[in-house]
């Protein structure tokens, strides 16, 4: 049996999602020959291991009550330390994170799986990937932030997964990379990249009102924490720099013309979240119907499109054709 141990960094919704898979497939594992091991989880504030993470991980019973806390809505602060696990916080998170990767990556290696969506686990990423641990994201910030970053962090190809940064987990970098490695050029990729904005334009079709339709796809887990990171496009931009940067375009975000749902007046600098959701999001639900009726008028529906294609990489709302490929997606086709 090879025994994989692995540390995560984020458990909300796709963190926890994670682990429930793991638990689940512990038979399928063991028949492949493998078993992870978690021995560690940090969410923003916290960071929950084991004494001895040579030896021992944290329990499926004591991982599934993890889960339940945290989707409470607490903190990982609110697990007393009891028996092997121990509970770390604030500046110790990086120091134990970093103790735990040098401790492993001298004998079975580590898998960091960094489900958060923030920035601030890239240096830490960096160090870690330096170590020989491997680094597997569903978080997009570690591959979009600047070229010498990204570079970093791709000069270890063997040892970086990020399938589920675009796709959620469908084949499409994998795809890429099969392309690419065979010698075949990609001259053009359009897609409707983000599963909110895919939902969200299929439901408005309907009738629905848009700020209904944006909170229903809050509350299904499609949004980033902030639905502003969809609705600005700029998930989208994320999600379309790293297809970009895999087909070689050395490109930072700042090339990306990126069309917003909203306008800045209602941005996270000037309205807090609650705000938003509550004044700004329910005044956008005109002018996002007109659009519609528009372009139903036309026999057109909109959707949110990524197009790359040479030096050109733009995301925004498109008119097309209702029988067109991309008409015709429904709900949460592709991410
Ligand atoms: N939703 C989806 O279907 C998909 C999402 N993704 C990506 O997965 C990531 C997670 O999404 P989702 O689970 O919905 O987001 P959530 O907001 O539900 O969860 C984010 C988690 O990250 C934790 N966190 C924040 N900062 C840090 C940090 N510095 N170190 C460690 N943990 C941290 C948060 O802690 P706390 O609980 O304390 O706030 C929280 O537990 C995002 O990057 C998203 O783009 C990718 C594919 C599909
Ligand atoms: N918010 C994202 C989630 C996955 O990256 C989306 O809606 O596609």
């Amino acid at each position: 049996m090879v025994n994989i141990p692995l540390l995560l960094m984020g458990c909300g919704g796709v963190g926890r999602q994670l682990l429930h898979h793991i638990i689940s497939c512990r038979d399928l594992h063991s028949k492949q020959g493998v078993r992870l091991r978690v021995v560690g989880v940090c969410d923003s504030k916290s960071m929950v291991t084991i004494q001895d993470v040579l030896t021992f991980e944290l329990g499926d019973e004591y991982l599934l009550q993890l889960c339940k806390v945290k989707s409470s809505g607490s903190s990982l602060n609110g697990l007393a330390n009891f028996g092997e696990c121990q509970v770390f916080s604030g500046q110790e998170i990086e120091k134990k994170v970093m103790d735990v990767a040098a401790t492993l990556c001298r004998s079975s290696g580590l898998v960091v799986v960094d489900c958060s969506a923030s920035s601030q686990t890239i240096a830490l990423l960096n160090q870690v990937v330096n170590l020989y641990c491997c680094v597997v994201l569903a978080n997009k910030k570690p591959l979009t932030s600047s070229l010498e970053s990204y570079d970093k962090l791709v000069s270890h190809p063997r040892r970086i997964r990020h399938e589920s940064t675009v796709g959620a987990g469908l084949p499409v970098i994998s795809t890429i990379n099969r392309i690419l490695s065979s010698g075949d050029p990609i001259f053009r990729i359009m897609g409707s990249l983000s599963g909110t904005l895919g939902y969200v334009m299929s439901q408005v079709e309907g009738g629905r009102p848009f700020s209904q339709v944006v909170n229903a796809a809050k509350s299904l887990g499609y949004t980033e924490p902030d639905p502003r990171d969809d609705l600005s496009g700029m998930d989208v931009a994320r999600k379309a720099l790293i297809l970009a940067r895999l087909l070689g375009h050395r490109i930072n975000m700042d090339s990306i013309k990126v069309e917003s749902l909203y306008p800045v007046e209602m941005g996270p600098d000037v309205m807090s979240l609650e705000e938003f959701l509550a004044n700004g999001l329910p005044s956008l639900d005109k002018d996002i119907q007109k659009r519609i009726d528009n372009a139903s008028s036309n026999g057109n529906v909109l959707r949110y499109v990524c197009l790359i294609e040479e030096s050109r990489c733009e995301v925004g709302i498109q008119e097309v054709a209702k029988d067109s490929a991309l008409g015709r997606l429904k709900e949460v086709i592709m991410w």
